[in-house]
């Protein structure tokens, strides 16, 4: 089943076309990795798909139905979770009280239902130890973690991570791999944007290349990153 669709979606920040004409579609289950230059519009896209921005013309379907009118919060509670590039927590709440926020405020739970899923996301995500904690004093790991900790506190349906690997040792991201793979074996779908191209190689089931806000290219990861066009504008091989 397709659980989200974009149809010829576009956005222009003044005479910038940021989105230019995107269309694809996730089905249930399945992990899309996204790849691009900087700039090339790839967060663009996710504030377009959780409704951070609103775009100019097109559609974005979810579970069937057209959301694109839909403010943020709504996508949320409808399942579609998301991090961001800079990660975003209350600095001054515990790692606890962050999740337990999302929980109620992101998923629509009310607070005694909202703690067990605090529980929950703090055993997936390896964050117990960290619990009482305050959220702006965590290293970088667990800081990635603590984002995608908070979104997983909503109860995605949809998981968006945007760079979650980004600054992360080799061992580090190899950590998170295996995080995520237990994520997905929940049946999360996901879509991934990601530089690392190694992390997100591990993990995804197809690969959507964007370049100035256009596709570029999309299908099977290895034959993507095999395509000449990809080597020439992502790692500016030659043929
Ligand atoms: N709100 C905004 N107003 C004006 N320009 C914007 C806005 N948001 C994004 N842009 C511009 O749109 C372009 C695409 O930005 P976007 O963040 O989507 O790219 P990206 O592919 O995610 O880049 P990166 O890999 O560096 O994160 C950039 O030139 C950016 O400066």
């Amino acid at each position: 089943m397709t659980l989200l669709a974009l149809r010829d979606v576009r956005k222009s920040f003044g005479a910038l076309k940021v989105t230019d004409g995107i269309s694809l579609e996730v089905k249930e289950g399945e992990t899309l990795g996204i790849l691009g230059p900087n700039g090339a519009g790839k967060t663009t896209l996710f504030n377009l798909i959780s409704g951070d921005v609103r775009a100019d013309s097109g559609q974005v379907q979810y579970e069937g139905i057209d959301i694109t009118g839909l403010p943020p919060h709504r996508r949320c509670r409808a399942g579609i979770g998301r991090s961001y590039q800079v990660p975003q927590p209350f600095g001054n709440m515990s790692v606890f009280e962050n999740l337990v926020a999302a929980a109620c405020f992101g998923g629509g739970e009310d607070e005694k239902k909202a703690w067990v899923t605090a529980q929950e996301v703090l055993e997936q995500t390896g964050l117990r130890a960290h619990a009482n904690k305050p959220a702006g004093g965590l290293a970088l790991l667990d800081r990635k973690r603590l984002e995608l900790a908070r979104a997983l506190a909503t109860r995605p349906r949809l998981l968006l991570l945007d760079e979650i690997a980004g600054g992360l040792t080799e061992p580090e991201a190899r950590q998170l791999v295996q995080e995520l793979k237990n994520i997905k074996a929940r049946g999360v779908t996901m879509i991934w944007i990601e530089h690392v191209v190694h992390a997100l190689m591990a993990l995804a089931d197809r690969l959507f290349v964007i370049n100035f806000g256009q596709k570029l290219a999309e299908g099977e990861p290895h034959a993507v990153m095999a395509d000449a066009e990809v080597r020439r504008v992502y790692m500016g091989v030659e043929a």
